[in-house]
C-alpha cells in the first residue's frame, strides 16, 4: 500500500499527487447532487476503509490503478479551468486530499480558477487550514464507522470535526450498512455536536445502494438527517471517470 501523499513522503510538496480528472459530469452524492460538476481525485489516503470504492486513489498496488501523475500549481489550475465552464462545480475528492493541503491550496487560489464554485469531499481526519477552508462553498465530511475496520484514532478526529463544523457549508456524511450502523452515527453525532447529518448506503451496484437506502430512509428522516444516493450508480454504473 502507498498509503501516504506526496506532501508527507517526498521531497517536493508543490507539486500535487493526482489520481484522476474527470468531467463534466454530474455530482452523485451528497447536497449537491444532480449539479454539473468536474472532479479533481486527489491521490493518497492514510485511512484505509475495509470497503474503500476508490482503493486505486491510494492503493496503487490495486489492480485498476490507472497510474498517478504529478502536476504543479498553475498547471493544474489551467487543466481544471479548460474543463467544463463556471457553470460546473470543482469537486476535490480523494482519496483524502487534506493529505496534500498546502499545495491544494496554492492550486485552488489560482487565478484560473478564481469565481470557480469549489466543494471538498474529505474523510475529516486531517485538521485543515483555514485559509483553505475560506475557499470553499461546501464541504461533505465523512467520518468512518467501525465497520471499515479502521482504529478509531485514525478515523475520527475531534479538532478536525470542530473545524469543519465551525463552517455552516459542512455536511456530515456517514457510510452506512444498515439500521444498525444509526447508534454508532448517533453517537459520534452526539459526542461532537454535529449538524447537517446525512448517511448514505454502503454499495458498490445501483441495486445494493436502493435496496439498503430503502431500509434507512424513514428512520433516518425521523432523526433529522438526511440520505444521500450515489446517484453515479444509477447514471453509469461504477465505471471510472463519472
Ligand atoms: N459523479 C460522481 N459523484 C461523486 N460524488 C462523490 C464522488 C467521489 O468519488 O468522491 C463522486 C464520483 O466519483 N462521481
Ligand atoms: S477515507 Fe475515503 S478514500 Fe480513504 S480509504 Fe476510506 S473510503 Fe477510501
Ligand atoms: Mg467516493
Amino acid at each position: 500500500m502507498t498509503a501516504l501523499s506526496s506532501e508527507t513522503t517526498s521531497g517536493r510538496p508543490h507539486l500535487l499527487t493526482v489520481s484522476e480528472i474527470f468531467g463534466p459530469t454530474i455530482q452523485g452524492e451528497g447536497p449537491a447532487v444532480g449539479q454539473p460538476a468536474v472532479f479533481l481525485r486527489l491521490a493518497g489516503c492514510h485511512v484505509g476503509c475495509d470497503w474503500c470504492d476508490t482503493r486505486y486513489s491510494w492503493d496503487y498496488a490495486s489492480p485498476t490503478d490507472g497510474g498517478v501523475r504529478q502536476h504543479g500549481a498553475a498547471e493544474l489550475a489551467a487543466m481544471l479551468a479548460n474543463i467544463g465552464s463556471t457553470e460546473h462545480l470543482l469537486v476535490v475528492t480523494g482519496g483524502e486530499p487534506l493529505l496534500q493541503q498546502r499545495a491544494l491550496l496554492n492550486a485552488l487560489a489560482q487565478p484560473a480558477l478564481v469565481g470557480r464554485r469549489i466543494h471538498l469531499e474529505t474523510s475529516g481526519t486531517v485538521v485543515p487550514l483555514s485559509g483553505l477552508l475560506d475557499l470553499f462553498d461546501l464541504a461533505v465530511v465523512s467520518p468512518k464507522l467501525a465497520h471499515s475496520r479502521v482504529p478509531l484514532e485514525r478515523r475520527i478526529n475531534s479538532e478536525a470535526l470542530a473545524a469543519f463544523g465551525a463552517r455552516d457549508y459542512s455536511w456530515f456524511k456517514f457510510v452506512v450498512t444498515g439500521l444498525n450502523d444509526f447508534e454508532e452515527v448517533a453517537s459520534i453525532v452526539s459526542e461532537h455536536n454535529l449538524s447537517r447529518v446525512m448517511v448514505m448506503a454502503e454499495g458498490t451496484t445501483a441495486g445494493d445502494v436502493q435496496e439498503r437506502s430503502r431500509a434507512i430512509a424513514g428512520p433516518a428522516a425521523e432523526r433529522g438527517w438526511g440520505v444521500s444516493p450515489r446517484w453515479h450508480l444509477d447514471l453509469w454504473g461504477n465505471d471510472r471517470g463519472h
